[in-house]
């Protein structure tokens, strides 16, 4: 629901409409990204016990029925219910007895019964499974008064997965979910593309590592740790990270080297309209092809993507919210793209707002919010600060996700439903 109540405003003029006409829209650039970024590299094989993290580049299928043989749900007595002849109670004696890992080497025919354990193999001629706290046992005989159904407590062969079908298509992520079915069904070696390798150039004269010594004009530097937290999070291989002054023939250099080492190359900062911003000049200087420069959203409207050569290059803006914002929405679908991951992408849902909003209209916002419970109806409530604020780090810990306003949206009531953009682990 969008509802227009215009309210004056002047604005910055960074969102002067002949301005926003020269961006793309959101949609826009996430649909050039999946129609470009396709998977880079081989693959390779590698043992279930280190692919957690990484993306299948081919289907695992099940080598066998699982379970592979029909086997006991409890630990109790193998029976025949055949055998069980008039209303009982009925008096069985034990021949045999079956744990976990062992063949069944005698079978169960007439009134006779097998101790048997969990996950034990059903012997020959046994239908059901009592559980040994439904019968009573005496020396070398059990007594039992309830007939149990045939089939009872039995885990019946290929009950969870037919032999030969496919448990986990290609392009997924393994987690330790798909681990254990891949495990179960005996692969235990997986296909997965080889680790997306990314460079990380933080650029800015005024940023100084965090905690570190800094001047009175220099800041520490949020986005080079927060990059690479999700770098590793997500199993990227981070093959070069580096600083960068503001100097053209410098980044001309640092952008060159990494270009040629890594599969995608992410900057942050000299992306704007400056004359210290030197990133955009780089990279064309480099030859770098353009895919976009500039999206009309709030934060992170100088987000740009383009190839040097065959790396994909990443402009990230400088302000920290911004970077994170766009990361999470272009860079990790550029990542998704280049891994060949299909299912990763997270799922907007609609969400109610906790309070009125009123905005400037002209680009689509990308609020940080946090989830604050349910009203009435069940749905999720969102709390939000009363602005974006693109280099405000401290609402970032609390916040779960994006809240999108349609760029034309100028204010909405509490309790209207928007979009919702969960973040990411990463
Ligand atoms: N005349 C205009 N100025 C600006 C425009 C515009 O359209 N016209 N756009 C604004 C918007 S929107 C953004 S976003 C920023 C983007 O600027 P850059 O990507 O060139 O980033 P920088 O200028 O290098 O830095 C912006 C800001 O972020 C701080 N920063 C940079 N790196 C880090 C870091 N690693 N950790 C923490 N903070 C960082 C930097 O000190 C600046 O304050 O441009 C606006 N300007
Ligand atoms: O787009 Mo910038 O990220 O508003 O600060």
């Amino acid at each position: 629901m969008t509802i227009h109540l215009s309210i004056a405003s002047q604005g910055c003029g960074c969102d002067r409409q002949d301005m926003i006409h020269s961006l793309i829209t959101m949609d826009e650039a996430i649909a050039r990204i999946a129609a470009h970024a396709a998977p880079v590299g081989r693959t390779e094989a590698v043992a279930l016990d280190s692919a957690v993290g990484r993306i299948l580049a081919q289907s695992v299928r099940s080598r066998s029925m699982v379970p592979a043989f029909d086997n006991a749900a409890m630990d109790g007595y193998a029976i025949a219910t055949s055998a069980l002849t008039g209303p009982g109670p009925w008096v069985l004696q034990v021949v045999a007895r079956v744990p976990a890992g062992q063949e069944a080497k005698t079978s169960v025919a007439g009134a006779v019964a097998a101790r048997i354990f969990t996950g034990a193999p059903i012997p020959d001629g046994a239908d059901a499974v009592v559980m040994q706290e439904d019968v009573l046992r005496d020396g070398d005989v059990i007594h039992l008064t309830r007939r149990p159904a045939p089939g009872l407590n039995i885990r019946l062969a290929g009950s969870d997965m037919a032999k030969g079908a496919t448990i986990l298509d290609k392009g997924k992520r393994l987690g330790p979910r798909d681990i254990a079915a891949c495990a179960a069904a005996g692969a235990g070696v997986v296909r997965v593309r080889r680790k997306l390798r990314v460079a990380l150039l933080v650029t800015g004269d005024e940023v100084r590592r965090a905690g570190g010594v800094r001047e009175a004009a220099q800041i520490w530097d949020v986005n080079r740790p927060m990059l690479s937290a999700s770098f590793a999070e997500l199993g990227l291989d981070i093959v070069v990270s580096a600083h960068a002054a503001d100097s053209l023939p410098g980044l001309v250099r640092q952008l060159g080297n990494m270009a040629a080492q890594a599969d995608l190359v992410i900057t942050t900062g000299g992306i704007s309209v400056g004359e210290e911003d030197h990133v955009k000049p780089a990279f064309l200087k480099l030859g770098g092809e353009t895919l976009f420069s500039g999206v009309a959203i709030k934060p992170g409207k100088p987000v740009s993507v383009g190839r040097i050569g065959k790396a994909y290059w990443l402009g990230l803006p400088g302000n920290p919210v911004a970077a994170f914002v766009t990361w999470q929405v272009f860079g990790m679908a550029l990542v998704r793209g280049l891994t060949g991951e299909v299912a990763g992408a997270p799922t907007r849902r609609h969400v109610v707002t906790e309070a009125a909003i009123y905005r400037k209209p002209g680009r689509c916002e990308l609020r940080p919010v946090s989830l604050a419970g349910f009203d009435a109806q069940g749905r999720e409530i969102i709390s939000f600060e009363d602005a974006t604020h693109s280099a405000r780090v401290g609402c970032l810990p609390l916040a779960d996700g994006l809240m999108f306003l349609p760029a034309d949206t100028d204010s909405l009531p509490a309790g209207a439903l928007v979009e919702f953009h969960p973040f990411s682990q990463s």
